[in-house]
């Protein structure tokens, strides 16, 4: 009996994790880009394009924290493959919640003030507290190995095609 019950925890609870997590999925975001505390680029070697607050206050109350892979696009351009990250970043210890989209693109320059959409398709893992900052950018090159490969798959492709994501005027 006791056997069974450890069996039954260890199946029953990553599945109830997966599916919160994915309830929401996928789900469309906009708004303008706006500067955060300027660690993405300096520290990392990986700038995020961070939201207003009214975008992280307008999330799924239940939405889990954690790194998505996904979809965006800027001012009506190219849609890109990108990773996200919501919620405090615990290796900082931020007081407020934020919403950053990696876009899996070099761009020769900054573009705060632009309008960003991303659709978030997938949840990859939790935000962690990591022992160094060698190993958040570890785990951040993985995530982006990750979201690469995820997105080739062609559930991923179809929301890449929806109408949210504006198309090009030369297309
Ligand atoms: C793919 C990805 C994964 C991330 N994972 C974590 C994490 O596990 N823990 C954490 O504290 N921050 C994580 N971050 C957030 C970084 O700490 C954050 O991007 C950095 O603080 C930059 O913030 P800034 O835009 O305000 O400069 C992640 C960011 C990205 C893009
Ligand atoms: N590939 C990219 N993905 C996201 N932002 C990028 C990228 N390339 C350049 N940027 C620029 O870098 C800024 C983010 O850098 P970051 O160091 O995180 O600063 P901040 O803390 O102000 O968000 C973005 O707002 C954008 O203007
Ligand atoms: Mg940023």
């Amino acid at each position: 009996m006791l056997i069974l019950r450890s069996n039954f925890l260890l199946v029953f609870f990553p599945t109830t994790r997966r599916n919160m997590s994915n309830k929401h999925l996928p789900l469309f975001l906009e708004g303008e880009v706006v500067k955060g505390f300027g660690r993405g680029s300096k520290d990392l070697g990986c700038p995020t394009a961070n939201y207003p607050l009214e975008v992280v206050q307008s999330l799924p109350k239940d939405l889990e924290p954690g790194v998505y892979y996904g979809w965006a696009q800027l001012d009506s351009g190219t849609v890109y493959k990108m990773v996200a990250n919501i919620g405090w970043c615990p290796f900082y210890q931020n007081q407020q919640m934020s919403v950053e989209t990696h876009i899996i693109h070099k761009f020769d320059k900054d573009f705060y003030g632009s309008l960003l959409k991303v659709s978030l398709v997938g949840y990859l893992r939790g935000e962690k507290n990591f022992g160094s900052l060698d190993d958040l950018i570890e785990a951040i090159k993985n995530d982006i190995i990750n979201a690469k490969n995820m997105l080739e798959l062609p559930e991923a492709q179809t929301v890449k095609e929806n109408s949210f994501f504006t198309k090009s005027q030369n297309v």
